[in-house]
């Protein structure tokens, strides 16, 4: 019988959403980035930070921001195997995010610490978690998958469902996703350009976070 996620853990994750409605996607390529980058989103409004695996210094990276930034939810993305997940979970990982779902991914999440917001691009993918009691979904690679228009469509047979698209989307395309009822926030590596981060050009990072925040608004 396999297990259900818990109550508890859907909360933590419609709250972890609610928070802010940008969440960067973010890879660090040398270690001593990582702390200026967070310190830097944070001043431009943005508090949750996820941290992919896709670097050998991400899970460094968690335990060091987990501590400095206290005001920031920081959790792991690209996160593809149990092993992973253990490992940022004893990081101190807030949340995890992973690019899709497996049966064993979706089972750990539910006796995990850290609550697991997974990947879905398919009604079927959707499906598997949605089974396991899921109701929070990256919509991932969205731009390709379909957009707006698809996530028009999943909100009929899945009408309780909320979704964090992320994939191809740009500060002037977060608007129109986050003017869905379905959409509770959108990820994206726009707020972490690369050639800031070499340059070590906090302040254009902080400018881009603080541009995109405003423009949902205007
Ligand atoms: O690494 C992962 O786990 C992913 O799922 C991929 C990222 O979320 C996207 O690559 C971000 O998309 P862009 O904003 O188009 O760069």
């Amino acid at each position: 019988m396999p297990s259900l996620l818990t109550e508890a853990h859907r909360q933590q994750v419609q709250s972890l959403l609610d928070t802010c409605p940008l969440v960067p996607v973010i890879a660090i390529n040398k270690p001593e980035h990582a702390l200026p980058l967070g310190r830097a989103l944070v001043a431009g409004g943005i508090t949750i930070l996820e941290i992919t695996l896709r670097t050998p210094y991400g899970l460094d990276a968690i335990r060091e921001l987990r501590a400095a930034l206290p005001e920031a939810w920081v959790g792991a993305g690209t996160v593809t195997t149990i092993e992973q997940y253990r490992e940022v979970d004893k990081a101190g990982a807030q949340f995890v995010i992973t690019p899709g779902v497996t049966e064993s991914l979706l089972e750990h999440a539910t006796t995990a610490r850290a609550p697991l917001l997974p990947g879905v691009a398919t009604m079927s993918e959707m499906l598997m978690g949605y089974q396991r009691g899921f109701r929070h979904f990256k919509f991932f690679p969205a731009e390709v998958s379909g957009g707006v228009n698809a996530l028009k469509a999943f909100a009929g047979p899945f009408p309780d469902v909320r979704f964090c698209p992320t994939g191809g989307i740009k500060k002037e395309t977060a608007k129109d996703y986050l003017a869905l009822d379905n959409v509770v926030a959108v990820g994206g590596s726009w707020l972490t350009p690369q050639d800031a981060i070499d340059a070590g050009d906090w302040d254009r990072v902080t400018a881009i976070a603080k541009e995109s925040l405003a423009l949902l608004k205007g």
